[in-house]
């Protein structure tokens, strides 16, 4: 069944995981997801992590600034206690939490909640990100969405960090990341070792 039916019927619970490169829309599809099912009456709830206040504390806000409104949280335990009685539970930056998220989502899912899980799959290296993988293998549901290469208009599939720092957590946008296919990536890492 696809994703336009299975989130909008009351059924049991689920892991819906949708993951790409930055600027592929993550954030949109999961706000999409989550106001049709407000729109559908259900009791929905949206969690972030705490460290992401790129563009606002309180909402997840997309690249093309839709915003819906959100609960900032420093672990993945507290979602367990702020989402008895709701339907749908809503995350954005998975990547960003403890691996104690898997657990969470499945916990839920267990328990009859629909959960939206939306998340970078992979870090400025290429390497998968926090509890990423581990969610897309319990998901029922994994969405791969993939923004434009900004070198050659193919489909990107790797965020490229463009500013000098090795740390894994560095919060960005167009200044600090570029969304590259897997050739302009290597070519672009090529001409950093040179
Ligand atoms: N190179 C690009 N490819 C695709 N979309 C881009 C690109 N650069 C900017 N955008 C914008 O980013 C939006 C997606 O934003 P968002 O949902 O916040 O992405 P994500 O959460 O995956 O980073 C697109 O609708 C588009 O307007
Ligand atoms: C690749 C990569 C990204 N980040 C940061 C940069 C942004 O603040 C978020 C991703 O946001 P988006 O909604 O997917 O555009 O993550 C990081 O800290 N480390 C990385 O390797
Ligand atoms: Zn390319």
């Amino acid at each position: 069944m696809s994703e336009n039916m299975i989130g909008e019927v009351r059924r049991p619970g689920r892991i819906e995981v949708v993951c790409g490169s930055m600027f592929s829309g993550k954030t949109e599809e999961l706000i999409r997801r989550l106001r049709r099912a407000q729109f559908a009456k259900q009791k929905v709830e949206i969690f972030k992590p705490s460290i992401d206040t790129r563009y606002s504390d309180e909402e997840v806000v997309s690249h093309d600034h839709n915003t819906i409104s959100s609960t900032p949280i420093e672990s993945s335990a507290s979602i367990l206690l702020l989402s008895s009685d709701i339907d749908v539970v809503g995350i954005d930056e998975a990547q960003f939490f403890d691996d104690g998220l898997v657990d969470v989502c499945n916990q839920l899912a267990n328990r009859g909640v629909r959960v939206i899980v939306a998340g970078l799959d992979m870090d400025f290296k290429g390497i998968p990100f926090g509890p990423m993988p581990a969610l897309c293998a319990i998901a029922d549901d994994v969405t791969k969405v993939h923004a434009i290469c900004v070198k050659c208009g193919s489909l990107a599939y790797v965020s490229h960090r463009t500013v000098d720092s090795d740390r894994r957590v560095l919060l960005g946008e167009t200044m600090e990341y570029e969304p590259l296919c897997r050739e302009c990536y290597k070519k672009a890492l090529q001409a950093e070792q040179q």
